[in-house]
């Protein structure tokens, strides 16, 4: 099936590069502030911060669903070379389908409880992508054997509420690599499930990573999730990076005040009794402070610039 491979690309550029990036409700406040990262092929770069932090928004703005009333400010944002800002809004909705997918947070609401799974898998394929109906129920076929699924024809024809959550969820993750994505942004993808079901959900990504090389942002709030799945790391508190490197060097020694508060606040199963520490009020009021004068800082700087 080699013509349904991507467009042509820069192949020596980054899979995802985010350089300057502001996002701010229209006229309101900041939710993301000069956000840098990059993610190069193959690579898992995870996302990491508390509620609210922003972590869901940078997903949003890569793939172009910001939600209403919320816009890019400023910054740029490159999928294999290419800059998205520099698009139609339609050409940007055609690359970024082409070369990204998403595994989303919550299985039920991003499935058409109306449609049955077939159809919500191969649509993407045939209508955004051009492949053959044949093609796609194929490849929709081979994704869902590829992630467990026992009797692939049988769920094809079934509707969401006849699956069990974790089933959706491999419905989600078969449907985010059946057209041979660069990019994955997984959001929280084992968050709304099961603990016991967590796991399997992880290890099943991971493989499937593995066996594809496809390059994965992978937003958490876990840093046990950070330590099991991810090679490089971005730390985002209030819409800012405060700290990026690689995993196992950010977890033996983290060099933001805000990433040893987030491990220290993360559960260990070598130490199930270990005392929890959660992230103390004073380091986040003082941090919101440090950010918001930064914010201040960087208006002045444009405005003397100007
Ligand atoms: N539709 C919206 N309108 C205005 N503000 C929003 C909207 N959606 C999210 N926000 C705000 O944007 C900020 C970032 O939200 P985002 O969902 O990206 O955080 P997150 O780090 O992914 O957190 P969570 O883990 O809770 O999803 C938050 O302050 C949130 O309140």
């Amino acid at each position: 099936m080699s013509r349904h491979h991507n467009p042509p690309v820069d192949a020596s550029a980054p899979t995802l590069q985010v350089e300057g990036l502001n996002v701010a409700v229209r006229g309101g406040p900041a939710l993301l502030r000069a956000v840098s990262l990059t993610v190069q092929p193959g690579e898992v770069r995870a996302l990491v911060g508390e509620s609210g932090a922003g972590k869901s928004m940078i997903g949003k703005a890569v793939l172009g669903v910001l939600p209403r009333g919320i816009e890019q400010a400023s910054g740029s944002i490159r999928l294999q070379g290419a800059s998205l800002e520099a698009l139609s809004p339609a050409a940007r909705r055609q690359t970024v389908a082409s070369v990204a997918s998403l595994i989303p947070q919550d299985p039920l609401t991003a499935l058409n409880p109306s449609r049955r799974i077939g159809g919500q898998i191969t649509d993407r394929l045939v209508r955004r992508l051009g492949w053959s109906s044949r093609d796609a129920h194929a490849r929709a076929l081979e994704l869902l054997d590829r992630v467990y699924i026992r009797d692939p024809a049988r769920v094809m024809a079934a509707y969401p509420h006849e699956l069990s959550g974790g089933m959706r969820q491999r419905v989600l993750i078969a449907a985010a690599f059946a057209p041979r994505p660069s990019l994955i942004v997984a959001d929280e993808p084992t968050t709304a499930l099961d603990v016991t079901v967590q796991k399997q959900i992880l290890q099943l990504i991971r493989e499937l990573q593995a066996e594809t090389g496809t390059a994965v942002l992978f937003v958490t709030h876990d840093m046990g999730v950070v330590a099991k799945v991810s090679q490089t790391v971005t730390v985002l508190f209030d819409g800012k990076v405060m700290e990026d490197a690689p995993t196992a060097q950010l977890l033996a020694q983290p060099g933001h005040p805000y990433t040893r508060a987030l491990i220290a606040a993360t559960p260990r199963y070598t130490h199930p009794h270990e005392p929890l520490r959660p992230v103390p009020d004073e380091l986040v009021a003082r941090l919101r402070q440090e950010v918001a004068r930064g914010d201040a800082n960087t208006a002045g700087a444009t405005r003397t610039a100007a």
